[in-house]
């Protein structure tokens, strides 16, 4: 049987973590701050794309546009002005938009039907700097491919599809998992999950110590996903964008928590985030 590797496994710290985010220039203006599009938000699911939305715009994202469903982009732009949202019926509307935009953020609702992935195959021919979750993964588990430019982030369930094993597979070996993730499919890997893990390649594994099992409710992941596009656009590394991100939304999740776990949502972690990224 062969020898277990040793990983080095470095523990994510936020106090180091923040040099990342410099105090803003005085004459700073939106530009200077990054444009993100996020592509998801199939029927039933608008709700996802919000999320992500939104965690991109507390992280202090310049701009944020989100690409969804025609009938959800009213009810999305009422619910929240400061997005920028926009029916999308095909690639060529996609492609129009991201034209404008620094990162594209995939899948947070995107559904896995003909227009998701027509849409999530436009996006990765954009050549952005991406954000991959959700369906995108799903996407990406039926027709596998290697990109550095990404970030991947598959919950447990979702690891074990792009690594065609289960889910008890995956949790056996944390360490081995996300180093094959990362190996199979390039770019930097954050297995989720209590302590989850960042992966970029080399010898580090990075390991977040925060976050509380009150995040176990839909559309946690779904922040994370605004979080890690959001600091990319404002020009962190794809490696350090999901190192920081990571850390600052279970952090986020924990101040969240005091009055409790259970019953925490997604959304409670917006104001923290945004203390967070201020280093309060
Ligand atoms: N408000 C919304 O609109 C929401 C939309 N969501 C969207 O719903 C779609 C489906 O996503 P789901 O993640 O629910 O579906 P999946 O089928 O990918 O994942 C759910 C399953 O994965 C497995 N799993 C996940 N974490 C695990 C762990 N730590 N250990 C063991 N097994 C684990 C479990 O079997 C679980 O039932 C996505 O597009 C997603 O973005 C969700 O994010 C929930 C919230
Ligand atoms: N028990 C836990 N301890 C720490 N973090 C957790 C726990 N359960 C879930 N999380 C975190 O919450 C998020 C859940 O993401 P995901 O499963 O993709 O949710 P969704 O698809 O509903 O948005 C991940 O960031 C994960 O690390």
């Amino acid at each position: 049987m062969p020898e277990k590797v040793q990983n080095k496994i470095s523990v994510l710290a936020h106090a180091e973590l923040m040099t990342l985010l410099p105090p803003r220039e005085q004459e700073s203006h939106k530009g200077d701050f990054g444009h993100v599009l996020l592509v998801g938000g199939h029927r039933g699911f608008c709700g996802a794309i919000r999320l992500a939305g939104e965690a991109a715009l507390r992280v202090g994202s310049g701009l944020v546009s989100i690409a969804t469903k025609k009938e959800h982009a009213a009810s999305l732009t009422l619910s929240r002005p400061e997005l920028m949202c926009h029916g999308v019926a095909d690639q060529r509307e996609l492609k129009r938009i991201a034209t404008a935009c620094d990162v594209i953020g995939i899948g947070p609702g995107l559904g896995q039907t003909r227009w998701s992935s027509s849409l999530y195959e436009a996006a990765l021919e954009t050549g952005l700097a991406a954000v991959v979750d959700a369906d995108g993964l799903n996407l990406l588990s039926r027709s596998p491919r290697k990109n550095k430019n990404w970030v991947l982030t598959p919950h447990v369930g979702e690891a074990a599809r792009l690594l065609r094993c289960s889910a008890a597979d995956i949790q056996l070996d944390r360490q081995a998992a996300v180093k094959e993730l990362q190996n199979e499919y390039g770019g930097v890997v954050v297995l989720k999950g209590s302590g989850s893990l960042v992966y970029g390649g080399g010898d580090d594994i990075y390991m977040c110590k925060a976050g509380n099992p009150g995040m176990a409710s839909g559309g946690m992941g779904d922040v994370l996903t605004g979080v890690i596009s959001g600091l990319m656009a404002q020009g962190l590394t794809i490696l350090d964008a999901a190192k920081m991100a990571v850390m600052v939304h279970a952090m986020a999740a924990d101040r969240a928590a005091q009055k409790g776990q259970r019953g925490l949502l997604a959304s409670d972690l917006m104001q923290p985030i945004r203390e967070l990224v201020n280093d309060y």
